[in-house]
């Protein structure tokens, strides 16, 4: 049994919660996007939410970090409470999120935009840099230091000089998350990270996942289309369907649930206990 069979057999990483989203409630102009949702996000869990489209996952990841505001319910991360405070308050309190459409500066290189991400949650201002030159220095010798271990932990040398538009899409997916990663981050929202990837790109990227998880403890959040790789990756799953949980589980919980083969997987998903 590997690793992360074990893990998805005991059902659970370490059963403590790092983000408690309950009873959250979220409308548009007669359009109701979440309709009472609620789970937990365990320490060093790789948590995924899965569903048709418009089923409510976006909505839940814009939720989380700060883009809309929910009518009902609470989000917890840590102590605080996530509802009502703004995205890059969110940012800051350790909540990092790659996006389904690649956001990066495409002319900066890799180590640029890495270096971006540290410096979008780890500032000093102009002034600060004038009075405490010699910390700002040190501050930035610190980020550079950082920004290589991230290039190094996702396989990135061969393009660390290299400006991010040139590079092929599953490398730009993969510094995409390296930005993520270099905010130093207590819990991560990936949306669809292999979202258009070919085969070899998705196993880098799966693999990269499962470092995070495994070496880093990074407890995430994942959105993502491809069947295949939730079942394989994820301690837990949540199925939603017209903004409701149908059900959360281990992968083979959910894959043999009759609801969730109803409502989303179809037979061809069906596994045998
Ligand atoms: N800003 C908005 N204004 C109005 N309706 C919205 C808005 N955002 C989401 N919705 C609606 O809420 C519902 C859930 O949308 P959401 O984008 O969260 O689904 P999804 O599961 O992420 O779908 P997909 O897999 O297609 O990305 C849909 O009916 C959608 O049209």
């Amino acid at each position: 049994m590997t690793a992360t069979e074990a893990r998805q057999s005991e059902g659970t990483a370490e059963a403590t919660p790092v983000l408690t989203f309950e009873d959250v409630v979220l409308g548009f102009d007669g359009v109701t996007a979440l309709n009472g949702v609620s789970f937990t996000v365990n320490a060093g869990e790789l948590f995924a939410v899965i569903g048709p489209n418009g089923a409510g996952k976006t909505s839940i990841f814009n939720v989380l970090s700060g883009v809309y505001r929910p009518q009902q319910g609470t989000v917890r991360f840590g102590a605080e409470d996530l509802i009502g405070r703004r995205p890059h308050a969110i940012a800051r309190l350790g909540v990092a999120r790659t996006f389904q459409n690649i956001e990066l500066f495409s002319n900066l290189t890799v180590l640029d935009n890495l270096m971006l991400g540290r410096h979008l949650h780890h500032p000093y201002g102009v002034l600060a840099a004038f009075a405490w030159l010699g910390k700002a220095r040190r501050n930035e010798l610190a980020n550079r230091l950082a920004v290589e271990e991230i290039v190094d932990f996702l396989e990135l040398a061969p393009w660390r000089r290299l400006p991010v538009g040139l590079l092929p899409y599953g490398i730009q997916k993969r510094v995409e998350l390296g930005r993520a990663l270099a905010s130093e981050p207590k819990l991560l929202l990936l949306d669809e990270p292999v979202a258009g990837m070919n085969l070899e790109e998705t196993e880098d990227m799966a693999r990269f996942i499962l470092d995070i998880r495994d070496e880093l403890g990074l407890p995430m959040v994942m959105v993502e289309h491809d069947m295949g790789l939730v079942m394989d990756l994820a301690d837990r799953i949540m199925v939603i369907d017209f903004g409701r949980p149908i059900r959360t589980g281990t992968p083979r919980q959910v894959a043999t649930d009759p609801d969730v083969v109803r409502a989303y997987l179809g037979e061809e998903h069906r596994v045998t206990p």
